[in-house]
């Protein structure tokens, strides 16, 4: 080694010319103590009081004190934060047992940590629950600690901490793991069948409601509050859904993983700090005990998942997966319920708003674009999954967008890259174990890697996200059999034929060489979260169409010249330029024709689009091939819709049979 430490791999041997000044040590004189001045000492004589000097008390993001408010304004702030730990006792109680829990605000690992001095500041926060305790068992003596709307960063902490396969991302995103199940059970989801919901719900075949009696859903939901209160820690959040303040929805998520938590922080709406000191009785809880299984001897249980929903409660219970979209689209099922009864059409849809204030919607089920669509730089984001449509228009129900993740890249989704940092949750995603680099095309996990970010990460996100009633309704579909149009023009009953039947056709599993592509029809673009019959939530969309003059729009974001395995996916690029042709109105005023069998109007040209594959026979070099795959699939249109044949929509006959004639003819 060199003289004074100037170590270096640099071959010149010239660092004390060209490189770093060398560290002058030689000054100090014999009786001098050689000691560190740099800094000032820190004002602390103990390492605890240096730590306690690190935090401080947070302040509202409101004012409290001073001028009474709200009808909470008599009471103090150690009244508001027992009335809110007795609401949580409450939702934590045991419906059989008299007593408890006992729950504490707090992190239980806090103290072991703290001093004596530290620790009764903590037991300063703590408002016991009075309990009788005699006469029930352990969990009545123990205490349950309530991690309560925690902070993403005290959720990372708590996730990184104590959740395997939890890290931070090079770009500071969560990467975490939702366990065994990385996509929705929707077989394993099963709804309370009583008087009222036996007559309101869509029940029997092709009906995602599978019925459940009142009896079971207890036994299931005291398995899980027994699940969570047999822990140290539950994570709480309350939180609203529905950005249209006359029908926002209180929910109360009640977890155990700092995942679930921060996964609903960033899906639900976000309570200010004065909505939350008035938050009250929620209007609907979760009971997430997703990491404990149900009892298999349990009648209706098919399997060790259940996820189930007690209208008449309004409670869902979760047992036996992790997945955190079951509580997203769980909620998504409630607003389905609560919705309609208040004549509001609850939509599977994106949105978002030009400048001029025309609005789109983006129907389609899962993986054919709502969310890649309704994320546009040169526009206003509303929503990306579930939205209302009432008389004031539009609105989100949701807080936070859930993206795709798979092949995400930064030059086609830019708006959705730069929202994978600090807060977003990445589920099931594979990164490099040194630099935490994400691999976005690797699915060794899932394919479903998944982004849960708040809306407002989208830097052209519309806040409170609202809007006007919307001028275009764009129904997407990844028709992976490569014979739709990238774009037709569709008239009202073709929008409803189209809506009711649902069709996507995506790629089966791709890891063991797909075959076919699988045609899938889901009614209204989400029969796994309707609660009705599809023929309600149809009519009430021909209903608000008509009177708010909407052009209905059908979009292939899948396959052109040929089906999965000859033709190709189209180009991102060019379903972006047909949805701008869509917005600016340049399309509606195009030169049409019609295609056999679907009878679609389809545009002769558009602006940056190739017009050889706007008619799809002609990217198709076997037009026989065309015509059997066409027919095909318009078999199977055909055949999906004969379940809808025996219902009207709407009050007159006429547009039911308008639907019925706008399907497929041949
Ligand atoms: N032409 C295209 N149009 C739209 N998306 C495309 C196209 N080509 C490829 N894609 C990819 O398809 C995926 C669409 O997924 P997206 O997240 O938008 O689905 P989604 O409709 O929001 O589904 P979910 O309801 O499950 O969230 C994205 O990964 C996107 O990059
Ligand atoms: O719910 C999910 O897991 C993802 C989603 O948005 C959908 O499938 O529509
Ligand atoms: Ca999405
Ligand atoms: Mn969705």
């Amino acid at each position: 080694m060199a003289e004074n430490g100037a170590f270096s791999f640099t071959k010149s041997g010239s660092m004390g010319r060209h490189g770093l000044a060398k560290i002058q040590t030689g000054n100090n004189t014999a009786e001098e103590v050689c000691h560190d001045d740099s800094a000032r000492p820190v004002k602390a004589q103990t390492i605890d009081e240096l730590h306690s000097l690190q935090q401080k008390k947070s302040t509202p993001t409101t004012p409290i004190g001073g001028t009474p408010r709200g009808p909470f304004a008599a009471i103090s702030d150690e009244q508001r934060q027992r009335q809110q730990l007795q609401s949580i006792s409450a939702s934590l109680a045991s419906l059989m047992r008299e007593t408890g829990p006992k729950v504490v605000k707090g992190d239980p690992a806090r103290k072991s940590q703290i001093s004596p001095k530290a620790s009764q500041v903590v037991h300063h926060h703590e408002y016991h629950i009075p309990t009788l305790e005699f006469g029930v068992s352990d969990s009545a003596l123990k205490f349950t600690h309530i991690l309560y709307n925690l902070s993403p960063a005290e959720l990372y902490e708590q996730a990184i901490k104590y959740e395997k396969g939890s890290f931070i991302t090079s770009t500071g995103a969560l990467a975490t793991l939702s366990g065994a199940k990385t996509g929705r059970s929707p077989r394993d989801k099963r709804v309370v069948k009583d008087e009222t919901t036996e007559e309101e719900l869509w029940w029997g075949k092709g009906s995602p409601n599978i019925e459940m009696d009142e009896h079971t859903f207890l036994v299931n939901r005291e398995r899980a509050v027994d699940y969570l209160n047999s822990l140290d820690k539950v994570f709480v959040n309350d939180q609203f859904l529905n950005w249209d303040p006359e029908h926002r929805i209180k929910v109360r998520i009640v977890s155990a993983r700092a995942y679930h938590s921060l996964f609903m922080h960033n899906m639900c709406i976000r309570p200010t700090y004065e909505e939350l000191e008035n938050f009250g009785t929620p209007d609907f809880t979760i009971y997430n005990a997703g990491q404990f299984p149900c009892n298999r001897y349990t009648h209706h249980m098919t399997s060790s998942t259940s996820i189930d929903l007690n209208l008449a409660r309004r409670e869902m219970v979760i047992l036996g997966t992790q997945y955190a979209g079951e509580m997203k689209k769980g909620l998504f099922s409630v607003m389905h319920y609560l919705m309609p009864k208040r004549q509001i059409l609850s939509l599977h849809s994106g949105c978002n708003m030009g400048k001029d204030g025309d609005v789109a919607l983006f129907f389609g089920l899962s993986g054919t674009g709502k969310t890649t669509l309704s994320t546009d730089h040169n526009r206003y984001l509303i929503g990306d999954d579930e939205h209302c449509w009432s008389e004031n228009g539009v609105s989100n129900i949701e807080g936070g967008c859930y993206a795709k993740c798979i092949d995400l890249s930064k030059e086609k989704e830019p708006d959705i890259w730069n929202a994978l940092k600090f807060g977003t949750v990445l589920e099931n995603v594979v990164f490099d174990e040194h630099t935490r680099e994400v691999d976005y095309t690797e699915k060794s996990v899932t394919e479903n890697t998944r982004a849960a970010y708040p809306i407002e990460y989208i830097p052209n996100a519309k806040i409170p996200c609202v809007g006007p009633h919307p001028k275009n309704v764009i129904l997407l579909a990844c028709d992976a059999f490569g014979v739709l149009p990238p774009v037709s023009k569709l008239t009202l009953a073709q929008t409803m034929y189209h809506f009711i039947s649902g069709y996507t056709a995506l790629v089966a599993g791709t890891e063991d060489g797909v075959k076919e592509p699988q045609a899938t029809f889901s009614a209204c673009f989400g029969a796994a979260f309707i609660m009705m019959h599809p023929t309600k939530y149809a009519a009430m969309l021909a209903e608000k169409m008509q009177k708010h003059g909407a052009t209905g729009w059908l979009v292939n974001t899948g396959w052109s010249g040929g089906r999965y395995g000859s033709g190709s996916r189209i180009k991102l690029a060019y379903t972006r330029k047909i949805i701008d042709a869509i917005h600016s109105g340049t399309l509606l005023k195009a030169n049409y024709t019609k295609t056999e069998v679907f009878g679609l109007e389809i545009p002769t040209e558009i602006e940056g689009v190739p017009s050889e594959i706007l008619d799809p026979i002609n990217a198709w070099q076997d037009k026989k091939v065309y015509r059997d795959t066409l027919l095909n699939l318009a078999g199977l249109f055909k055949k999906n819709f004969d379940g809808f044949t025996n219902y009207n929509i709407g009050k007159d006959s006429s547009l039911t049979d308008e639907i019925l004639a706008a399907g497929p003819i041949f």
